[in-house]
């Protein structure tokens, strides 16, 4: 079934949802749009304030309803209670009520995390950039892939084999181009992603950001898996993340996507730091003419929209994937190239922006 076809008949099933007051879900004005993604269904219902304990039978019986029909894929229903805090909070896909309490990561100063709506975006090229130019600003940096379900950390850096493992049991973290770097990747057996969902996916990211000897780190970037899920939720509420980086493509599709990973953010009380624009033109390799093949300014125009900051825009350069590719990002190989520039420029914006995430 297609996307929007599940999206459909998600909400006709919520028909069935009887809600506090009479009526049912379905028709509720404060139900939002249903997101759904390969591996999840998320949608919040607004209540007015004071009213979250008595919609909470709603919301489980929401969840059941729509369970049944979308099979494995994760399902979030958030209550959003005006601006009353929420007297129950968001749960798991398994059911569980997230634990609350956001608690700091020793020797971490700041967490910066890359999202994108969808998957193929350049999220990843883009974290690992993004990284290397605020290491090339003065920044102590780290990077954490928790991209469960397409790990390409170490292929960006060129990271071999397992991290090492300490006799007080915490994992070393691998070194490359001056980053500490540690992969969800080096904890999955092939193919084994597919089986690391809900309490395992999110103590392996506890544990990779726990458990880790980072050392003094400035700032932590984490490579986010796309769309919303698990990682995001128990990520969002475990640790004080200082704001979100969104990548999306110019293509209207991936811009939707990107809009609504950006919806998810002020539940959690997450920052967006702003949209990046990647593979947004192509520059020939032989004249170094540009073209904006999909046109041009749509995440500028989309992030105008949202009121959120618009942090850039990457080309679209076959050096930048055969780069990336061969694990020499273009930050580190040639830090004053075309290709790093427009990394860099990001990173500044970002540090310009935010001048807390530089102390
Ligand atoms: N600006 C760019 N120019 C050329 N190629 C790019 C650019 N950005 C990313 N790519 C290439 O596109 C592919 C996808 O990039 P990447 O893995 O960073 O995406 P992602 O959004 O993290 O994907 P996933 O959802 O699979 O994790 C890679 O082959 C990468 O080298």
């Amino acid at each position: 079934m297609a996307d929007t076809e599940l999206a459909a008949a998600i909400k006709s099933a919520l028909a069935a949802v009887e809600i506090p007051g009479g009526g049912e879900l379905s028709g509720y004005a404060g139900l939002s749009d249903i997101i759904v993604t390969p591996g999840a269904v998320a949608f919040a219902i607004a209540v007015a304030p004071g009213m979250e304990t008595a919609f909470g039978p709603a919301r489980e019986q929401a969840a059941a309803v729509v369970q049944k029909l979308v099979g494995t894929r994760k399902v979030m229903v958030s209550l959003t209670g005006g601006k009353a805090p929420p007297k129950s909070g968001p749960t798991f896909s398994h059911g569980k009520p997230v634990p609350a309490g956001k608690t700091a990561v020793p020797g971490i100063k700041h967490i910066i995390a890359v999202g994108s709506g969808k998957g193929g975006v350049g999220k990843s090229t883009t974290a690992v950039n993004i990284a290397l130019a605020l290491q090339a600003e003065g920044l102590k940096v780290g990077i954490l892939d928790a991209d469960l379900y397409g790990p390409s950390i170490p292929k960006l850096l060129g990271l071999e084999g397992q991290p090492a493992i300490r006799d007080d049991g915490m994992f070393t973290p691998h070194e490359a181009y001056g980053l500490k770097a540690m992969s969800i990747g080096s904890m999955l057996v092939k193919d084994q992603a597919v089986v690391w969902r809900g309490p395992m996916a999110t103590s392996a990211l506890r544990q990779l950001l726990r458990e880790t000897a980072w050392g003094q780190l400035d700032i932590l970037v984490i490579d986010l898996p796309p769309g919303t899920g698990d990682i995001h939720i128990s990520l969002f509420q475990q640790a004080e993340v200082d704001g979100v980086v969104i990548v999306s493509t110019p293509q209207d599709l991936a811009l939707i996507d990107a809009k609504k990973a950006i919806d998810m953010l002020p539940r959690f009380g997450v920052p967006i730091l702003g949209l990046v624009e990647n593979m947004s033109y192509f520059i020939a390799p032989d004249t170094g003419a540009r073209y904006d093949i999909f046109g041009s300014g749509g995440a500028e125009r989309a992030a105008a929209d949202l009121g959120v900051p618009f942090l850039g825009a990457v080309p679209l350069v076959i050096s930048i994937r055969e780069g990336s590719d061969a694990g020499r990002p273009p930050v580190a190989v040639s830090p004053n190239g075309p290709e790093a520039q427009s990394f860099r420029a990001i990173a500044q914006r970002i540090l310009q922006n935010s001048p807390q995430l530089s102390r």
